[in-house]
């Protein structure tokens, strides 16, 4: 009798065991579909997923379905959208063989650093359009670098050549809150900068460069890292002086329109100096002009975006005001040096990082619009901005003599690569706007 109940005992016990391996199969087989979906579709833009769901083969079929038709109709722009369809289509399978684990991801070139020199460096706003730059450069280098954004203004796109690089790491969060991880360096760029943006939602524009900058100041203080502050040449106002060398105390209106950013990058200065004195932390401050390059965003709404995309859509160019204003520009990867150059020196004190070279905007209206070619658009003035500074023009002695920095990309060649890039941005929205209208059209 005791036999048998062991027996019976034995038995039940090995089917209880193979029941829990099924059920323990059962979930896992479920939850890896399930993730493989999530990262496809976060990847994939939605207008897209219908025809990428088909098989290769299939989507060239129904392309030659549709270029043989296209031929028929002989219509130029109906090629060009088929060429333009046929590269995105290809994008998007490498994209999905990477995902899928079938080829692997290919990097940039990285150096490969010792333990020794290879840093832990902190990005806050490194999916903007400045921070993204200077990730590049830091990756490219060799240093382990984590970059934190909310998404505000950045955007992964600008960062995703990175995504799953053993040295790189994306934390999506607001610096409003606090965050605890380790570094060495902390980059603190993190804020709206086009104007349109920042009147936008002040709120958010001052906390951001006044609890965001506590946060990092106190994280730096933390961790002992030493921290370079973003602040502007907007702490400058309406300058009664030019060029304006950092000694300048600056005009500003501090209940204006622009206050949020302006005062709230004064204040972030001030914090700096407060936790560099009573916390001992290592502070640098950049003061950035006026800075243009690739990944601004297309409605990024600052002069340099706006004038592109006009003169590139033969659009009316607009400038606000009378046009007598002027402005300096730097092209991005110079600003990039001199952050790097900076956060390298011992110079503590506010660095200009920009480039002298002054223009009206109407003058700088009428470079762009010459350097697109077969530009038609007009060039015609508006309303103009409230407290919009009139003079701005960087003194960079300091720079010169403590970094032995200075901008060496001309207006010239930073525009051509800025219009390249604006030309490809322009096509691909273009793609996508005909794209949903096309699946409309299917649709109905
Ligand atoms: O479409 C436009 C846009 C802008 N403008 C004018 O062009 C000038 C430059 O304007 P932007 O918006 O590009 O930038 P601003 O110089 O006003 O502010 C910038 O200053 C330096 C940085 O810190 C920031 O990126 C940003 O605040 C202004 O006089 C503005 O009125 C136009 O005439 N037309």
């Amino acid at each position: 009798m005791i036999r048998q109940y062991l027996k019976l005992r034995k038995t039940f016990t090995v089917f209880g065991i193979l029941f829990f391996l099924l059920l323990l199969f059962l979930i896992f087989s479920k939850e890896n579909s399930g993730v493989n979906q999530r990262s496809f579709d976060d990847n994939i833009p939605k207008i897209n997923v219908q025809f990428n769901d088909l098989p290769k083969a299939e989507k060239f079929t129904k392309l030659n379905i549709m270029e043989e038709k296209i031929v028929d109709s002989n219509s130029e722009d109906t090629k060009r959208e088929l060429k333009e369809a046929r590269s995105r289509i290809d994008q998007l399978e490498k994209k999905i063989a990477i995902l899928e684990g079938r080829v692997p991801q290919k990097y940039p070139d990285v150096k490969f650093l010792g333990y020794k020199e290879r840093k832990r460096i902190l990005v806050t706003g490194g999916a903007g359009f400045v921070g993204s730059h200077l990730v590049d450069v830091l990756m490219t280098q060799g240093h382990e670098v984590i970059v934190v954004d909310n998404f505000f203004t950045g955007r992964k796109r600008n960062v995703e050549h990175w995504f799953g690089h053993r040295n790189f790491e994306m934390i999506h969060h607001d610096i409003v809150n606090p965050l605890y991880v380790e570094a060495d360096e902390i980059y603190h760029l993190a804020s709206p900068a086009s104007p349109p943006h920042y009147m936008q939602n002040p709120v958010k524009t001052i906390k951001t460069n006044t609890l965001g900058t506590i946060n990092m100041l106190g994280l730096a203080r933390r961790v002992g890292a030493k921290i370079l502050i973003a602040s502007t040449s907007e702490v400058y106002g309406d300058p009664m002086v030019h060029p304006q060398p950092e000694s300048y105390w600056g005009h500003v209106n501090p209940i204006g329109p622009r206050a949020c950013y302006d005062e709230g990058k004064r204040v972030a200065e001030t914090l700096a100096y407060s936790y560099a004195k009573q916390e001992k932390v290592s502070v640098r401050v950049a003061r950035i002009f006026n800075t243009y390059g690739p990944r601004m965003h297309v409605s990024d709404g600052r002069v340099v975006s706006n004038f592109i995309m006009q003169a590139l859509q033969n659009l009316t160019i607009t400038v606000y005001g009378n046009g007598q204003q002027t402005r300096s520009f730097c092209y991005v990867s110079d600003l990039v040096d001199g952050l790097l150059a900076l956060m390298a020196s011992s110079y503590t004190l506010p660095v200009n990082l920009g480039n002298p070279v002054e223009n009206t905007i109407q003058e700088f209206a009428m470079i762009i619009k010459n350097q697109v070619p077969g530009c038609r658009s007009m060039v015609a003035k508006s309303a103009p901005v409230e407290d919009d500074p009139q003079r701005r023009r960087p003194d960079i002695t300091v720079a010169k003599q403590h970094l032995h920095w200075e901008p060496k990309v001309s207006l010239q060649d930073g525009l051509q690569r800025t219009i390249d890039y604006f030309k490809e941005e322009l096509s691909r929205t273009t793609f996508y706007n005909n794209q949903t209208y096309m699946n409309m059209k299917s649709h109905n």
